[in-house]
Parts: structure tokens; C-alpha cells; sequence
């Protein structure tokens, strides 16, 4: 079984293994960049995103967590885990932070406002349920969440949700360079591009499973496109006289 990893500095860390052991998973807690050789995939929880890069830079994990996520191994940000993740963060503490990228996206570090502002509300996630079953929504907990501004067209958006009133009006550069007040009415909280899932919010603290089920699929297909990768490298090396219809990476005991 694939082994999936949890960033474990900071954060919510504890949340997310406990989210993988109730669907029969278990988790391993990545804090040297030595441990991601041993992982599938990495889930990097929420938390506080400036802090925790302090604690990957303190650890020299910033090379060895971009080789992870340019090698296509599947990799989840959630809350904190979003903005490291994320190619262009605003919004951030002066003197700038460390980001890992890879995420074609601009993320806002604190769009709904301060921790006072962190609320709950119903997202409509038709292309979870497609996967994983179950309702239409999903139950969102925006502990004083990012939000995702903008995404290159390899983005697929996963869900969105509507700006709340009483949320600080930001400040946003536009696509001609110009300074302007964010004035759309919704905001992008959940996307996928390629190996890299990201959410605005943090499923981990309910008890709906799904998103770490979704997350799991995409690790088993990561593991059949290596798989098919292999058995092709192999067919073109070893050409025409390997059997056509076995698994050419597999011992074979004839
Ligand atoms: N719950 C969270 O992960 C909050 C993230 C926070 N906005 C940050 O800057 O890191």
C-alpha cells in the first residue's frame, strides 16, 4: 500500500493522521528531507504558513519538497499547506516567504480576514461527489483561510464560495498591472493541477472522508501511470520477443 506522508512542523499535522487512520490509513509524519524518499505521497497540513516555512527552512526542506511535488508524486496543501504550495502568494508578511510552488495560482495568505473571521459554511463540490460519492456539498472550515485569486488554464477549480460581507477589503494588481479592490462576488477555495490537490479550507477537522479519498485516488493513479510508464520503457528497451500480454516490470519465474 502507498505510504502518504504529513508534513509534520507545524499545524494541523495530528488532524490529518487521524483523518487517514479513520479510513484505514496510516500516515507518516515527514519532518526531515530524508523522510520524503520513503513517501507515495505528502499532504502539507494548515497552520501558519510564515512560521512553518521558518521551521522547512530550518530543516533544509525546501529542495527536496520542490524535487517532490516537480517529480509528480501527488501532494495536498491545505490552509497553509495551499500558500506554500501556491506559485505566487500576496498578501504575505513583509520581507517575503519561502514558497515551494508548483501550483499555477496567485493565493491571498489571509482573504477572509483574521481569525475572527474564520467561519463554516456548505460547498457545492459536484466533482468530489462525482468521484467519491455522497452529497452534492461539503461542510467548509475557513480557519482564517487563503483564497485562490487566480489560475492558469491547467487549473481545474474544485469549488468556490461566495465572498462573506464582512470580509477587509483587499487589494489586488490586476492583469494590465494596475492596483484594484477585489470586487467579485466569488472566490476559487479548492483546485487540482496534475499531482497537486489544494484547499482553502481544511477537511481533515470533519468527519467527511471524501477529500482524503479523493486524495488517495490520486495517488493509486499516479502509481498505475508509473506503473504503465515502466512496463513501456521497458517494451520499447527489451523489444518484440517479451510476451505481449505480462506486466514487463514484474519478476517472471519461468
Ligand atoms: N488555517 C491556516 O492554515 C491559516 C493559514 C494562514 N492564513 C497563514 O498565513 O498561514
Amino acid at each position: 500500500m502507498a505510504v502518504v506522508g504529513v508534513l509534520a512542523l507545524q499545524g494541523s499535522y495530528n488532524e490529518h493522521m487521524a483523518a487517514l487512520r479513520r479510513i484505514g490509513v496510516k500516515g507518516v509524519e515527514v519532518r526531515k528531507p530524508e523522510q520524503l524518499l520513503g513517501v507515495d505521497s505528502l499532504i502539507i497540513p494548515g497552520g501558519e504558513s510564515t512560521t512553518m516555512a521558518k521551521l522547512a527552512n530550518y530543516h533544509n526542506l525546501f529542495p527536496a519538497l520542490r524535487e517532490f511535488v516537480g517529480g509528480g508524486k501527488p501532494v495536498w496543501g491545505t490552509c497553509a499547506g495551499l500558500i506554500f504550495l501556491a506559485n505566487k502568494a500576496v498578501g504575505i508578511k513583509s520581507g517575503g516567504q519561502e514558497l515551494v510552488g508548483g501550483l499555477d495560482c496567485t493565493v491571498h495568505r489571509n482573504f477572509f480576514g483574521s481569525q475572527l473571521q474564520s467561519f463554516e459554511t456548505e460547498l457545492l463540490v459536484p466533482k468530489l461527489a462525482e468521484k467519491e460519492g455522497g452529497n452534492d456539498t461539503c461542510r467548509g472550515v475557513f480557519i482564517r483561510a487563503p483564497a485562490i485569486l487566480e489560475v492558469g488554464s491547467d487549473v481545474e477549480i474544485l469549488a468556490d464560495c461566495p465572498v462573506p460581507a464582512d470580509r477587509p477589503s483587499i487589494t489586488v494588481t490586476s492583469a494590465e498591472g494596475a492596483e484594484e479592490v477585489y470586487s467579485k462576488d466569488r472566490v476559487i477555495v479548492a483546485v487540482r493541477q496534475g499531482n497537486i490537490l489544494a484547499t482553502a479550507f481544511h477537511p481533515e477537522l470533519t468527519s467527511d472522508s471524501r477529500w482524503h479519498r479523493f486524495f488517495l485516488d490520486m495517488d493509486k493513479e499516479s502509481q498505475t501511470k508509473a506503473f504503465a510508464a515502466l512496463s513501456l520503457c521497458s517494451s520499447e528497451k527489451d523489444g518484440e520477443n517479451m510476451p505481449k500480454n505480462k506486466p514487463l516490470d514484474l519478476p517472471i519465474f519461468e
